[in-house]
């Protein structure tokens, strides 16, 4: 789904391109079964008997996007199954609605407590039910598109700041805990006061919405992460990557830019934009915190400006925390 793009207008858009995929948890099902024929055509369902079938599904993709959840099963009840899935991040956020017989207060809480978001007892109505889904299914969507307003930038639709500090503090604790190195990359446009001068502010704009289509592509692995960190400032993050792999992402960046020739009549050093990039590498430890990563990288983009921008620099940390440039480029 675009994250960006206007929420369904009705339910029958879903906003996957798809009907809706409800779940279903329940260890004698037929009357289920019976009754779900009856959803409209924006739904289709699965079944499971068994929360082992369940925990397998679940991870299937596209994931469900409700789970209808029975509270009596063999084994591992509905509650167990609930928290199961609300103590995992790639489960935590499909929403499970109890079905069951079970009517008592003391049930039902247990429910909502286990993170269920609905508690419906039988015998069943399909309009109800229906309602109940729609309903679900449409807070979850809702909440989707807020979480990624909060995380995207929303002119260049890429990561935004707040979601690139998320994202390097959990990655260097990782970092520290497996021992890997982490590396960084700060891409700054040169001149871009010049564009904007020459250009407009609009075009200005345009030219970084283009810049970020050119370099996102650098993202390698799912932990990898590229985005805008302030108003001609991009970030990529590295985790798990050594000094040589981060001036090969360098030496492409510049590459793609060289390639792209968006022109810019008066940057100073070239007619097409360029950019100057800082690289740093480390090994994440406990003594340090994620920002000295950061502040290496910031300090060898200043030197890259220095130099005569549109080229790299390499962070030289002292220590053994840090790759120096001079290791870097030996390595490279
Ligand atoms: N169009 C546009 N311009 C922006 C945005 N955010 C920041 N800028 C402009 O980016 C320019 C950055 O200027 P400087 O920090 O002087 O950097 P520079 O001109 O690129 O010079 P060097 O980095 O030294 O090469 C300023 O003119 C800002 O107004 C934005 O969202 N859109």
């Amino acid at each position: 789904m675009d994250i960006f793009s206007a929420r369904p207008a009705s339910f029958k858009d879903s906003s996957a391109g798809r009907p809706y995929h409800i779940l279903v948890v329940d260890d004698s099902p037929l009357d289920l079964h019976f009754l779900l024929n009856g959803l409209s055509d924006n739904f289709v369902v699965t079944f499971a008997s068994s929360a082992q079938e369940t925990l397998c599904l679940v991870n299937q993709f596209p994931q469900p996007d409700i789970i209808l959840l029975d509270v009596v099963m063999p084994e591992m009840d509905g509650f167990e199954i609930c928290t199961r899935l609300k103590n995992d991040e790639n489960t935590q956020n499909i929403p499970v609605i109890f079905v069951s017989g079970l009517d008592a207060t003391v049930d039902k809480t247990k429910g909502f407590n286990a993170g269920a978001v609905d508690y419906i007892t039988k015998p069943l109505e399909l309009e109800e039910l229906e309602a109940r889904i729609q309903t679900h299914i449409r807070l979850k969507e809702q909440s989707q598109y807020l979480e990624s307003m909060a995380y995207f930038d929303p002119l260049t639709r890429v990561a935004n700041r707040r979601k690139y500090n998320e994202v390097l503090q959990r990655e260097w604790a990782r970092c520290i805990r497996y021992h890997h190195q982490m590396s960084m990359v700060i891409i700054d446009i040169d001149f871009f006061k010049e564009y904007n001068d020459t250009y407009g502010h609009s075009e200005g704009d345009n030219c970084l919405i283009s810049v970020a289509r050119l370099l996102e592509v650098t993202v390698g692995r799912p932990t990898d992460i590229f985005a805008r960190i302030g108003g001609e400032e991009f970030v990529l993050l590295l985790p798990d990557c050594n000094a040589v792999g981060a001036v090969q992402k360098a030496e492409k960046i510049l590459e793609i830019l060289a390639h792209a020739q968006i022109p810019h009549e008066n940057s100073h050093i070239e007619n097409h934009l360029t950019v100057s990039l800082g690289v740093a590498t480390m090994h994440p430890s406990h003594g340090h915190s994620a920002l000295s990563l950061f502040q290496a990288a910031d300090d060898a983009l200043f030197s890259a400006k220095r130099d005569g921008r549109n080229q790299f620099a390499i962070a030289e940390i002292e220590g053994n925390l840090g790759i120096t440039g001079e290791q870097a480029r030996q390595h490279h």
